[in-house]
């Protein structure tokens, strides 16, 4: 059964993570960036994750597992090279009726898994293969990174802007307002983004919708 692809808020949420190697910290990174209260159960971890909780960015508690690890999180990740630890995570997840569980050597027992991501501020580009080959999701990864550049940041939030200005225009009807939409998606607006011709994209954006009010009005 192919996994249903959601974005989740997870800022604030308590997260833990079993483990402290080089996949935990991968896990962990991505938790980090989206805001969530992440507590790492490991005797030993990659400097990365020591130096995350030297800064206050997570809580390390160093010793082995314990069930009464998972008690109050949202989400777990079992991400130790141990296949016995990581039965015994996802076994006390169940106990404790957390939904949300990953186990890194098991996709079998996972509720859900990590994708690829790539990301340009607020585009999120997320790409799985359903577990049967996670390399083949990274290669898409690096390939789709040289295609959706860093100008997508940027053009996201120029996008965005211009959407909420467009669908706040009492003077349009729905209709006016999808062809302006669409109109601002025309890849000029995206090559000036890139090019840094800021001055002149937002100009030509704003004569978009002049004209569009225009012949509204007419
Ligand atoms: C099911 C899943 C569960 C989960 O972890 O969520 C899972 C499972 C397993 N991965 C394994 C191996 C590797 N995983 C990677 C890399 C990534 N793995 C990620 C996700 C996922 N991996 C989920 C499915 C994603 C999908 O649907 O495609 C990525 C995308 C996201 C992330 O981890 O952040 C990240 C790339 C991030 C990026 O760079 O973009 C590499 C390559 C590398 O590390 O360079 C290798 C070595 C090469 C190889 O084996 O293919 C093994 C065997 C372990 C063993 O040998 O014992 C298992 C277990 C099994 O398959 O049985
Ligand atoms: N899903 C994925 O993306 C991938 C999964 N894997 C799987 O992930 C496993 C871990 O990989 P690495 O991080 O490279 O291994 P690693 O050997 O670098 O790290 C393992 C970590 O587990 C910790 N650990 C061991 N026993 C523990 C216990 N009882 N309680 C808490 N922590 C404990 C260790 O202290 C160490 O920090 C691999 O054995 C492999 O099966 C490997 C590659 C990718």
């Amino acid at each position: 059964m192919p996994h249903y692809a959601m974005m989740v808020n997870l800022e604030r949420k308590r997260c833990v993570v079993v483990g402290g190697g080089q996949v935990a910290e991968r896990k962990i990174a991505s938790l980090l960036a989206a805001g969530a209260d992440v507590c790492v159960v490991s005797p030993t971890c990659t400097e990365a994750i020591h130096a995350w909780g030297q800064a206050g960015r997570l809580t390390l508690w160093q010793r082995p597992f314990a069930s009464a690890d998972v008690s109050s999180a949202v989400l777990v990740v079992a991400a130790t090279s141990d296949s016995a630890v990581n039965l015994a995570v996802y076994e006390a997840c169940q106990q404790a009726g957390c939904p949300w569980i990953n186990v890194v050597d098991r996709p079998d027992l996972c509720s859900f898994t990590v994708p690829s991501v790539v990301e340009r501020g607020d585009l999120t580009v997320a790409i799985s293969t359903g577990g049967n080959n996670p390399g083949l999701a990274k290669k898409l990864r690096r390939q789709l990174e040289a295609w959706i550049g860093p100008e997508y940041k940027d053009y996201t939030r120029f996008l965005g802007t211009m959407r909420k200005r467009v669908l706040a225009l009492d003077e349009l009807d729905a209709a006016g307002k999808r062809a302006v939409l669409a109109e601002l998606l025309d890849d000029r607006f995206l090559e000036w983004t890139r090019s840094g011709e800021i001055e002149r994209r937002d100009r030509e954006a704003e004569a978009v919708v002049a004209e569009w009010l225009g012949c509204d009005r007419s």
